[in-house]
C-alpha cells in the first residue's frame, strides 16, 4: 500500500531505508519535545539539524531527487518550517523558472550549494492577493543601467516572506517596474538583502522578524524596505522577460509567467496536505485502537471508541481523502513538470490549465485538510487538546494553506474565470473546443441517476453524478453572470454579485477533478488485496463527498430521497467494512515516531505510559515550587491569611 501511495515502490522503500539510517544517527534527532521549546530555542535546533543535513545528506540520500530530500526534511527537521524552507520552496524554484542561462549560471549553481540562503518576497504590508497594486516599486535608471527599488510608503513594505526576517541574504523580489515613467507591472528581481560575511543588512535595507504566528513558527517570516536601493539591469530575472539597456522591455511569451514560482507551490503543495492530514488521521486512528471507554454491549468490556459509528464517521472520510488528495497530488506534479518542460520549448498553451486546476485544488484540498486535522484532534478528546499530541501544531500549519499561495476564496474565482470561459463555449455550440478538464460541460445529462440501479462498483454512474452537478453549477453561476451584465452591469460589478455561485461553481468542479483522480489510481491497481481495499475506500469516498453536495442533484430531481437513502446506507456500510482495515490505511503511510513528533500517536500503542512520562519531563515540573509561586503567590496567600488574623 505505501507504493501505490508514494506511487512506486522505489520511492516507498526509499523512504524506508532513509528512516532506517536516520534512526541510527541520534544527531539528527530532537533534542527534546519540540513543545518544551522557545521559538529561539526551535530555530537554534532546527539551525543545528539544517547543518548536519548539509554535511551528511550525500551519505543519507541521492540529494538530486526532490523526493527523498523532502522525506528527509520531514522526518529531521519537521512541519514547523526550518531557516531555509523558502529557499527550496520558493527560492530555487524561482530562479529554475525565471532566471537565464547565465544568471542561473551564478546565482542558481550558489543556492544549490547553499552558499546563499534565499527567500520569495512578494506579499506586502498593503497588498497580498492584488498583484497589480503591490507598492514596491523598481525603476529604472537609464544612465547608470539599474534598478532603483523603493518603498514609498509604510504598506508597501514586503510583509510575510518566509526566512526573510532573520536568516536570508538574498531574496526573489517582486516589484512594479517602471521605465521612463511607464508602469510595466509586477516583474521579479534578484536583490541582496544581507552582508555575506557578516549577515548584517546592507545599506539601504531595513529587514526583521514579524513576530509569532498560530504555527510554523520556526520560519522567520520578515518585513522588508527598501531605500532607493539600487541593483543592476541584470538583476532582472531574464529567462522569459527582458530589459535591453536603453530601457526597451522584451515581452514574455506568456503574461503570467513571472507567476511560476506561486504555481509551482501550489502544484506540490497538494501532496504536501495530504501528508499532513495523513499524519492526524494517524495519530487519531491509532489513539482510537488504544482508547476504551464506554460500552456497545453491556455485558462486555468497555469498547475501543473506533468501534462507535460516530468515531469511524468522523475519521475514515478523511482517511479516504488523504489518499484522494495524494493520488491528485501526484497528477498534479507530473503536469506541472511537463509545463515548465514545454515552457521551456516556448510553448505556453498548458499553462491556463495547470493555474485553473491547481488554483481549485489547492482550496478545496487546504480547506478539507484542516477540516479534517480539526476532527481528528476532537476524536482524541482531551488529550488531543494537549499538545503531547502534537495535532493542534498539524493544524496550525496545514490551514495556513488556505491563506498563503493566494487567498482560498481568490483562488477558487480563478478557476471559476476558466469555467466560465468554458460555460460560454458551451452556450455558444462550440463546446469541441473544451479542454479535457471540462469537456464534461459540453455533454448532455441524463435526466436521473441510475446509482442505486448498476451493479456495484459502479464508479461511472458516480462520476456521471458529480458531473452533473458540477455542470448544472457551473452553466447557472455562468448564466448569473452573464444575466447581470445583459442588464447593465459591468463585468467586473457583475461577477462581485455572482461569485458566491461561481466560487461553488470551482468547488464543485475540483471535488470531481478529485473522485475521478481517485477512480483513475484504483483502476490502475494490479495486486487484489490491494485493490479490494482501495475501492472500499473509494466507495466510502464517493458516497461521502456525494452525501456532501447531494442538494445541488435534489434540487432538479437527478437523485431522488430513496436514492440519498441508498447512498447513505452505502456509506454506513463502508464505514463498518473499513474498520478492520482502518489502523493498517494509516500504517501504511509509514511515518516513523521521530516524523509524527506525537506523544499520543506512537506505533507502540503505549499512550498512558507515554503521557505521563512527556509530563513529568515538561519544563514546569523541573522543580516542585516554581518562581512565580515564591513571589507572588506565597506572599498572596500569606498576606490573605495575615489580614484573617
Ligand atoms: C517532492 C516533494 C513532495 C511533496 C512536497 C510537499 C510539500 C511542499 C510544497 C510546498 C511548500 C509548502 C509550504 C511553503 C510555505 C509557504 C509558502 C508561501 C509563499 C507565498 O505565499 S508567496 C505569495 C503568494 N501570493 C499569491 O498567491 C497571490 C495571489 N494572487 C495572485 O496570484 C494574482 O494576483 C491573481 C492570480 C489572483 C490575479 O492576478 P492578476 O491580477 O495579475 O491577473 P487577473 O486576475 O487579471 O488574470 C488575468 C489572466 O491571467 C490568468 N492567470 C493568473 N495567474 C496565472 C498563472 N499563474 N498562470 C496562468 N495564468 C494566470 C488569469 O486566470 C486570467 O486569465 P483569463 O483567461 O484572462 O481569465
Ligand atoms: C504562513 C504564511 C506564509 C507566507 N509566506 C509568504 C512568502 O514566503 N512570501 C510572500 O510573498 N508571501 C507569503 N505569505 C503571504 C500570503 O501569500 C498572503 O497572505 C496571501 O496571498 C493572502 O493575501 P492577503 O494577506 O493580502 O489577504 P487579503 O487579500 O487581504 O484577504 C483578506 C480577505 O479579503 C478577501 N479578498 C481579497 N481579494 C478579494 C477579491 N478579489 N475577491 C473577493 N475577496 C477578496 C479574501 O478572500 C479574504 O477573505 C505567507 C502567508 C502566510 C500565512
Amino acid at each position: 500500500m505505501a507504493a501505490q501511495i508514494y506511487s512506486g515502490e522505489k520511492y516507498a522503500s526509499r523512504r524506508r531505508e532513509i528512516s532506517a539510517n536516520l534512526a541510527k544517527r541520534p544527531e539528527f534527532h530532537d533534542s527534546k519535545p519540540l513543545p518544551f521549546m522557545t521559538r529561539e530555542e526551535k530555530i537554534l535546533e532546527s539551525s543545528r539539524k539544517l547543518t548536519l543535513i548539509s554535511k551528511h545528506m550525500n551519505e543519507i540520500i541521492d540529494p538530486s531527487d526532490k523526493r527523498e530530500l523532502y522525506h528527509l526534511n520531514c522526518e529531521v527537521l519537521g512541519i514547523e518550517g526550518n531557516p531555509m524552507a523558502l529557499h527550496g520552496d520558493m527560492f530555487i524554484p524561482a530562479l529554475t523558472a525565471q532566471a537565464s542561462d547565465e544568471q542561473q549560471e551564478k546565482w542558481l549553481s550558489r543556492a544549490l550549494r547553499r552558499e546563499i540562503i534565499g527567500t520569495y518576497a512578494q506579499t506586502e504590508l498593503g497588498h497580498g492577493t492584488n498583484l497589480r497594486k503591490l507598492e514596491t516599486i523598481a525603476t529604472y535608471d537609464v544612465d547608470t543601467q539599474e534598478f532603483v527599488l523603493h518603498t514609498p510608503q509604510i504598506t508597501a513594505l514586503k510583509w510575510w516572506p518566509g526566512n526573510l526576517g532573520k536568516s536570508s541574504n538574498y531574496a526573489v523580489v517582486v516589484a512594479l517596474m517602471i521605465i521612463k515613467g511607464k508602469n510595466y507591472g509586477p516583474q521579479t528581481f534578484m536583490v541582496p538583502l544581507r552582508d555575506e560575511k557578516t549577515h548584517q543588512p546592507l545599506k539601504g535595507i531595513t529587514i526583521g522578524d514579524i513576530g509569532p504566528k498560530l504555527a510554523y513558527n520556526i520560519v522567520d517570516n520578515g518585513f522588508l524596505g527598501f531605500d532607493h536601493y539600487r541593483i543592476p539591469r541584470t538583476n532582472l530575472l531574464m529567462r522569459h522577460t527582458r530589459v535591453e539597456p536603453d530601457g526597451t522591455f522584451v515581452k514574455p511569451p506568456h503574461a503570467k509567467i513571472n507567476y511560476s514560482a506561486m504555481v509551482h507551490v501550489r502544484s506540490y503543495m497538494i501532496t504536501g496536505q495530504a501528508i499532513m492530514l495523513a499524519y492526524a488521521l494517524t495519530i487519531a486512528t491509532r489513539y482510537s485502537s488504544v482508547r476504551r471507554q464506554g460500552q456497545i454491549d453491556t455485558t462486555q468490556p468497555e469498547v475501543k471508541v473506533l468501534e462507535y459509528q460516530t468515531q469511524q464517521h468522523r475519521l475514515f472520510p478523511s482517511i479516504a481523502r488523504a489518499y484522494a488528495f495524494v493520488f491528485a497530488g501526484a497528477e498534479t506534479v507530473r503536469l506541472y513538470e511537463r509545463v515548465l518542460q514545454e515552457v521551456e520549448t516556448g510553448n505556453v498553451s498548458l499553462m491556463a490549465d495547470l493555474h485553473a486546476l491547481t488554483s481549485g485544488l489547492k482550496s478545496v484540498v487546504t480547506h478539507q485538510t484542516a477540516q479534517g486535522i480539526e476532527q481528528a484532534r476532537m476524536a482524541c478528546g482531551g488529550h488531543g487538546y494537549s499538545q503531547a499530541s502534537y495535532i493542534s501544531e498539524i493544524f496550525g500549519v496545514a490551514v495556513g494553506g488556505c491563506t498563503y499561495e493566494g487567498e482560498n476564496l481568490v483562488m477558487l474565482q480563478q478557476l471559476a474565470r476558466y469555467l466560465v470561459k468554458s460555460a460560454g463555449l458551451v452556450q455558444a455550440g462550440q463546446s469541441s473546443k473544451l479542454g479535457p478538464l471540462v469537456a464534461y460541460l459540453g455533454a448532455k445529462s441524463d435526466s436521473t441517476s441510475l446509482i442505486d440501479r448498476t451493479p456495484t462498483p459502479g464508479f461511472a454512474e458516480y462520476v456521471k453524478t458529480f458531473q452533473h452537478i458540477a455542470r448544472k453549477q457551473t452553466l447557472k453561476a455562468a448564466q448569473k453572470l452573464f444575466g447581470f451584465m445583459e442588464k447593465g452591469d459591468t463585468r467586473e460589478v457583475a461577477w462581485n454579485k455572482s461569485t458566491v455561485e461561481l466560487n461553488r461553481a470551482s468547488r464543485l468542479h475540483t471535488r470531481l477533478y478529485i473522485v475521478e483522480a481517485f477512480v483513475r489510481r484504483v483502476e490502475e491497481v494490479a495486486d487484489p488485496r490491494l485493490k479490494e481495499v482501495l475501492t472500499d475506500l473509494l466507495r466510502l469516498h464517493v458516497n461521502y463527498e456525494l452525501l456532501d453536495v447531494a442538494a445541488y442533484a435534489l434540487e432538479d430531481g437527478f437523485l431522488s430521497s430513496s436514492q440519498l437513502d441508498y447512498i447513505r446506507e452505502q456509506l454506513y456500510f463502508y464505514l463498518a467494512k473499513i474498520r478492520p482495515n482502518a489502523v493498517s490505511l494509516v500504517d501504511s503511510w509509514e511515518f516513523s515516531d521521530r516524523e509524527l513528533r506525537s506523544v499520543l500517536g506512537r506505533r507502540d500503542g503505549n499512550v498512558y505510559e507515554n503521557l505521563f512520562a512527556w509530563a513529568k519531563a515538561s519544563p514546569l515540573n523541573k522543580t516542585d515550587v516554581l518562581p512565580s509561586v515564591d513571589k507572588y503567590l506565597k506572599p498572596l496567600m500569606e498576606s490573605a491569611r495575615a489580614s484573617k488574623l
